[in-house]
């Protein structure tokens, strides 16, 4: 049976959580004095808020077929993104056969090229595929891991991202991924502190739970050296994006300096099978950790997928709700998934993209069956006021 074509594509925007989880009200883990890059900069030690962390806001991209039928992806890109799409990306998706995702991908990617290549414009880019991939789900009634290839696991394993790994443990959770909250800037009492805070959290959880920290890109080959030999002790078991993304050169030292066992991470800002083929063949990285809504959606997470599994690496997406968990249970290299808690005191499960999405599945005890529902199997909440910041009508 012959696929509707797409009808139109429309950018809408909206603030407050959704895609953009970081876009928070003070007094939330997530913005509560984490190191980052900024922090150096004392004025913007506190709040990642400050720095603009929170500055896009979420993009959700609409495609709607002949016969009515919408899908829809989001991503982290706000009015910016918006643009992208109306004013630029649209054109190679209206007028197409939903089902060409590869040759719609190809030419979002290259006509964008000059521009593009990482960041804001493969965010919009991942929003359209993850739309495409929604839609043709709706299309042919089957959950997007059918479309995948099916599930090579009925249950996800998922670890959780947020202050508490303690509770993280009593909901059941495999492990907990702790914010580093201080960075070189901060000297030899900021590392102390977080190896202190480590250990703590060891005392209270046991030997058997893991325990790792996230750097946001925060550190320098040095201090981060140091840190997983000071934390060896109290079994961190991973460093997460320690260096800044380009820094692949320092990546591949850092992961030849780490104390034997301990597993460096990174991945969540890179984009592209170019980016991750960069981390795989220097030897950046034990766990790569593309996101789906900023790698270049599903189609191009199917190719990084594929490459580290050749490299003998895992992929464990950085936790991207729905978007993420399909891929996931489809993939042999994808043995459990990152769950980020999003209550503001990390001590209860709330669905990731709240309030943005209904019918938004989150892990019971630890683990998830996902729903067998078309598409990704989530709707938009009519409550969250999306706005059309532009059109591309006129531009036809
Ligand atoms: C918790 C981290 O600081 C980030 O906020 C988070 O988005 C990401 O790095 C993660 O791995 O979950
Ligand atoms: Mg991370």
């Amino acid at each position: 049976m012959a696929l509707p074509k797409v009808r139109q594509v429309r950018a809408r925007v909206v603030r407050g959580a959704g895609a953009d989880y970081h876009d928070q009200d003070r007094g939330h883990w997530i913005d509560d004095h984490i190191a980052t890059p900024m922090s150096k900069y004392p004025e913007y030690r506190d709040s990642r808020r400050s720095f603009g962390l929170n500055v896009l806001g979420t993009l959700v991209v609409e495609v709607e077929a002949d016969d009515g039928t919408v899908g829809f992806g989001v991503t982290t890109a706000g009015e910016p993104g918006a643009f992208i799409v109306e004013r630029h990306l649209a054109r190679f998706v209206e007028g197409a056969v939903p089902s060409d995702v590869e040759r719609i991908w190809d030419q979002m990617f290259h006509a964008s090229l000059f521009y593009g290549r990482k960041g804001l414009v493969l965010n919009a880019i991942s929003a359209v595929d993850l739309a495409l991939w929604d839609l043709l789900g709706k299309l042919r009634d089957e959950p997007v891991y059918a479309l995948l290839g099916g599930q090579v696991r009925d249950e996800l394993t998922f670890y959780a991202t947020g202050a508490r790994p303690d509770l993280a443990k009593d909901m059941g959770f495999i492990g907990g991924k702790m914010p580093l909250q201080h960075g070189p800037a901060e000297g030899e009492r900021g590392l102390a502190a977080g190896v202190a805070r480590l250990a703590e959290m060891r005392e209270r959880v046991g030997d058997d739970f893991w325990l790792m920290y996230d750097a946001w890109m925060s550190l320098d080959l040095d201090y981060a050296v140091r840190l997983t030999h000071a934390a060896h002790e109290h079994g961190l078991k991973w460093i997460e994006e320690a260096l800044p993304p380009d820094d692949y050169w320092g990546y591949a030292e850092l992961r030849r300096a780490v104390p034997p066992g301990m597993l460096v991470t990174t991945g969540e800002h890179e984009a592209t099978r170019w980016g991750f083929r960069m981390l795989l063949e220097m030897g950046c990285a034990d766990i790569l950790q593309p996101d789906v809504n900023w790698c270049g959606g599903i189609t191009e997470l199917i190719k990084i997928s594929a490459l580290a599994d050749a490299h003998g690496a895992l992929v464990v997406p950085h936790g991207s709700s729905v978007y993420s968990y399909h891929f996931v249970s489809t993939r042999h290299n994808s043995p459990f998934a990152e769950f980020l808690m999003m209550h503001p005191q990390a001590s209860e499960v709330v669905p990731m993209f709240t309030p943005l999405l209904l019918d938004e599945p989150v892990p019971v005890g630890g683990r998830l069956r996902l729903p067998e529902r078309p598409g990704f199997g989530v709707r938009l909440n009519p409550e969250c006021r999306l706005e059309r910041p532009y059109t591309h009508e006129e531009t036809t």
